[in-house]
C-alpha cells in the first residue's frame, strides 16, 4: 500500500530539474521528513545499464518503438525495485522524470502517439501515477544554452537532436497540462534558482499531509 507521496520533475533539456529536485530534498530532509531521490532512465542499476543503451549517442540506429519500450523497461524495474518499495515505507519520493517523459518525448515529439505511448507503459507502471508532477517550463533554446554551458555533464543522444523535436517537446508537456491539469503543476524555470526552488516547494507543500 502506498503510504508516502509520489512526486515527480518534468521538462526539456537543462530546465533546472535536477538542480532544485537535489534542493527540495535538502530542505525536506531538515523539515525530518523522510525522502527518497532518484531518476529515470536510471536509478537501479539494471536501469542504469539502459540508460547507457538508450542514451548512448553511437545509438543512432535505434527505432522510436524501440527507444520506448526501452524507457518503459527501465521504468518498471527502477519502480519494483525501489519507487514502491519506499512509497510502501512511507517516503516522499522526488523522480526526476517519469512516464510524462515518456508521452512527451516518444508519444509525441517522435510521433509515436500519446495514447499508444500509454499503452505500453500502463503494463509497466500498472495503476502508479505521480501524486504530483511539477513541470519545469522553459525555451528550448535557453534550456539547451545552460547545458553547453554547464560542463562536465554527459551529451546524450536525446540532448543531439534537432531544436525542433525539442520544440515539439514542449509542446508535448503543454498537451499533458492539459490533459492532467490537476496532477501537473507548471512553473516558470526561467526564473532565477532560488525562485523556481521556492515555486516548486509551494507546489509540494499544497499536497503535504497536516502535521
Ligand atoms: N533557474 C536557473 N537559472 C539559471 N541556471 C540554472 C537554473 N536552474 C539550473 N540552472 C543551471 O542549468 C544547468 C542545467 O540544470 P539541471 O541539470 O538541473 O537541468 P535538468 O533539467 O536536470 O537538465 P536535463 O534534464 O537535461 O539533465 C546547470 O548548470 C544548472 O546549474
Ligand atoms: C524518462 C525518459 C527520458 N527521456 C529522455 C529525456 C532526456 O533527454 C534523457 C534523460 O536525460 P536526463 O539528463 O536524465 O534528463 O532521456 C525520454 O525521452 N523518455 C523518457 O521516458
Amino acid at each position: 500500500m502506498r503510504k508516502g507521496l509520489f512526486i515527480t520533475t518534468e521538462g526539456p533539456e537543462g530546465a533546472g530539474k535536477t538542480t532544485v529536485l537535489n534542493l527540495l530534498d535538502e530542505h525536506l530532509k531538515e523539515m525530518g521528513i523522510k525522502t527518497l531521490i532518484t531518476r529515470e532512465p536510471g536509478g537501479i542499476d539494471i536501469a542504469e545499464q539502459i540508460r547507457r543503451v538508450i542514451l548512448e549517442p553511437e545509438n543512432t540506429a535505434m527505432d522510436p518503438r524501440t527507444e520506448a519500450l526501452l524507457y518503459a523497461a527501465a521504468r518498471r524495474q527502477h519502480l519494483v525495485e525501489k519507487v514502491r518499495p519506499a512509497l510502501e515505507a512511507g517516503a516522499i519520493v522526488l523522480c526526476d522524470r517519469f512516464v510524462d517523459s515518456s508521452l512527451a518525448y516518444q508519444g509525441y515529439a517522435r510521433g509515436l502517439g500519446i495514447d499508444e505511448v500509454y499503452k505500453i507503459n500502463e503494463f509497466a507502471i500498472e495503476t502508479m501515477m505521480p501524486d504530483l508532477t511539477i513541470y519545469f517550463d522553459i525555451a528550448p533554446e535557453e534550456g539547451l544554452a545552460r547545458i553547453d554551458r554547464h560542463k562536465g555533464r554527459e551529451v546524450n543522444r536525446l540532448d543531439l537532436e534537432e531544436l525542433d523535436f525539442h520544440q515539439k517537446v514542449r509542446e508535448g508537456y503543454h498537451l499533458l497540462l492539459e490533459r492532467f491539469p490537476d496532477r501537473i503543476a507548471m512553473i516558470d524555470a526561467s526564473l532565477p534558482m532560488e525562485e523556481v526552488f521556492t515555486a516548486a516547494l509551494a507546489k509540494i507543500q499544497e499536497i503535504l499531509p497536516l502535521k
